[in-house]
């Protein structure tokens, strides 16, 4: 397998590196001055790509790589990559389900209890020498309160399985009710954003999800209410968001996505009520590593003409 290409296209993990060195021709053009010329030059002998959350294959690149065979997406989020395109030609997709559910889902409650109980601004608090001058205000609980979950998958259950465990009421929306579901369905985004106190964004990113947090949404969520973001940026309307939580219309919000990252609105590095993240929903060595392994084991299967390990397509 030494002589077949693997085009990373971005810089992602030292560790999938070195195992995809191990086993393939791997491609780095972040290494080399003349990125495109470099792909040019190797593109008859890459049969693989290896995405991620920033960095897919959209229609251009797959054109341009008239052996690629296989994409293998170092993310559970495939919405990067140009499923059409791979479909018409063929071309197989995989990511990494399971191995980072429990991450995500450990930070979207991370960054509830730190957008209601102001853990980030507290600490600034303490930091400052501000506490000398008097006790920090008070916050806001979080056990009792309703979760309203957007996307029932994977990762929308895994941040139910732990909000259970804080007493909240758990409320959801997804495009069809779950028949096998305890839990509150409200078949619009809108009704189940005027009854739950926190909504999570837990579904993937598609055509028919973005911007599935709107003016109407934030507007009946409210004043009380919190969003917490770690699917995609371009699930919100960012602008909306931004101008909702500056006119308090919005509670609060914590975000580990972007519509346009690594840009961030600068109005919200000043508001007390949001905590921001850079994008680490998965961010631990353990599930990065576990992730980089499903990389490399989805890429050998291929070559072997053995059963992909998690086909998406
Ligand atoms: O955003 C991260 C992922 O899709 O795995």
């Amino acid at each position: 397998m030494e002589s077949i290409g693997v085009l990373m296209p971005i810089p992602m993990s030292s560790y999938l590196e070195q195992e995809l060195e191990k086993r393939f021709n791997l491609l780095k053009p972040w290494t080399v001055p003349h990125k495109t010329q470099f792909i040019k030059d190797h593109s008859t002998s890459i049969r693989a790509i290896v995405g991620n959350a920033s960095a897919g294959a959209d229609a251009e690149l797959i054109a341009a790589l008239p052996k690629l065979e296989i994409i293998s997406s170092f993310s559970v989020g495939i919405d990067k990559v140009d499923l059409k395109t791979c479909k018409e030609k063929g071309i197989r997709v995989t990511n990494t389900p399971d191995v980072l559910t429990d991450d995500v889902a450990d930070l979207a409650i991370g960054l509830t209890l730190a957008v209601l109980r102001r853990l980030c601004e507290s600490e600034r608090y303490v930091r400052s020498g501000q506490w000398k001058k008097g006790g920090y205000k008070l916050t806001t609980k979080f056990t009792g309160k309703t979760v309203g979950i957007i996307g029932l998958g994977r990762i929308g259950k895994a941040v139910a399985k732990r909000a259970e465990a804080f007493s909240c009421p758990i409320a959801y929306f997804s495009r069809t009710e779950k028949p096998d579901s305890k839990f509150k369905y409200y078949p619009t985004v809108v009704e189940l954003a005027a009854n739950c106190h926190v909504l999570v964004v837990a579904c993937p990113l598609t055509e028919e999800t973005r911007h599935i947090i709107n003016r109407q949404v934030i507007n009946a969520l409210g004043p009380r209410g919190v969003l917490i973001n770690i699917g995609r940026g371009p699930h919100v309307d960012e602008a909306e968001l931004v101008s909702a939580l500056v006119e308090g219309r919005l509670g609060g919000a914590g975000l580990d996505v972007y519509e346009k990252e690594p840009h961030v609105p600068e109005q919200l590095f000043a508001l007390e009520n949001v905590v921001l993240l850079p994008h680490v929903g998965s961010g631990t060595v353990e599930t990065r590593n576990a992730m980089a392994d499903l990389v490399v084991g989805n890429l050998e299967a291929h070559f072997l003409k053995k059963p992909l390990l998690t086909p998406v397509a």
